[in-house]
């Protein structure tokens, strides 16, 4: 049976910042993706890796988007994907989400091939979207030397991953395949559904108990992307950390659901630092 993650988890990992410390403490994101179709998928995991408090945030899109990125978010900093120095770049990284609207282009196999090449141990990568599209056509495609990968499938990408159809996800299916696709480990699984389930490295299960429908609306989960990754820069690739993300993307969700029809993702990454300020200052208290 799967753990219920609990809203505990949320003062366990969101720390109160200390007075003497700087961006550079926070963690350093680079989001990759948006093609000339889907800006709006980048900009929404951007939005989400800012609000959480990632100390500096890179974006590196189609240039098409970037005015739109800017004027909605001076906060992030913008490579054009076709720039030579995103190798150099995606070396200085902590964190890398690749796959909120990359699109399935030569131009997106490239990206991913140039992360790939350019990714090392000490980095995390958070796959999504796309991104996990391309490695379902060719495994070749993960980049396996990240020190940590976590995979954001919804059912369908899963499905098109692990070759599980829909009905046939269960836990222990799951698990195998994971293990199959990543045999070193170093994986967490987020898949995501009604009742995101997320696996560990080590095996174990855990189920989100809180979301609602009005999260059912496109950019939720590029949203959720941009919060794994901007909680990872700051507090670390640990599983916590993991499931504190999803929770928290869940528990602002239900929030807004309280007095709202339907939940904007980009409403839902507004409200996230008072959110995380309640919490921190729980923490504080104790
Ligand atoms: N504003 C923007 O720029 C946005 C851009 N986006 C970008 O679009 C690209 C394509 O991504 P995608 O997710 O939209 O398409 P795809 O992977 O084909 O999945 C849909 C298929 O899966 C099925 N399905 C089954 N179970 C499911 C489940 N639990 N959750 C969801 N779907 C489920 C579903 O079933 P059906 O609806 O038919 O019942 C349907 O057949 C990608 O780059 C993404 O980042 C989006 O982020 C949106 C905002
Ligand atoms: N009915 C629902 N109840 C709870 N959460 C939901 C519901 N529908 C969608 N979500 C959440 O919204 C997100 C959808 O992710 P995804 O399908 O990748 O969206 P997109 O690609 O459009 O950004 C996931 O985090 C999922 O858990
Ligand atoms: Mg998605």
């Amino acid at each position: 049976m799967p753990t219920e993650i609990s809203e505990k988890i949320l003062s366990e990992v969101i720390k109160t910042r200390k007075s003497a410390t700087h961006k550079g403490n926070y963690g350093r994101i680079l989001l990759i993706g948006g093609s000339d179709n889907y800006g709006g998928a980048i900009i929404m995991a951007t939005e989400g890796a800012i609000n959480v408090g990632a100390g500096l945030t890179a974006v590196a899109t189609h240039s098409v988007n970037l005015t739109a990125l800017h004027a909605r978010d001076p906060e992030a900093m913008f490579i054009d994907w076709h720039d030579k120095g995103l190798p150099a770049l995606i070396k200085k990284m902590d964190v890398i989400v690749c796959g909120p609207g990359l699109g399935m282009s030569t131009m997106a196999q490239q990206l991913l091939k140039i992360l790939k090449e350019n990714v090392t141990a000490k980095q995390t990568v958070v796959l999504d979207a796309s991104a996990l599209d391309l490695v379902a056509q060719d495994k070749n495609f993960l980049p396996s030397n990240a020190g940590h990968l976590v995979l954001t499938p919804h059912q369908m990408e899963w499905q098109r991953v692990s070759q599980l159809r829909i009905p046939f996800q269960t836990d222990q299916a799951n698990l195998t395949a994971l293990k199959q696709l990543v045999p070193q480990g170093n994986v967490t699984l987020i898949l995501k559904s009604n009742h995101t389930h997320v696996y560990g490295e080590d095996g174990s299960v855990f189920i989100n108990p809180i979301g609602n429908p009005g999260m059912a609306t496109g950019g939720m989960g590029d949203t959720l992307a941009g919060i794994v990754g901007g909680m990872i820069a700051q507090f670390g690739p640990d599983l916590k950390t993991i499931l504190a993300a999803v929770y928290l993307h869940s528990y602002a969700g239900d929030q807004l659901y309280e007095d709202n029809y339907v939940v904007k993702p980009t409403a839902l990454s507004q409200s996230l630092p008072k959110i995380m300020k309640k919490y921190a200052t729980s923490l504080e208290k104790c």
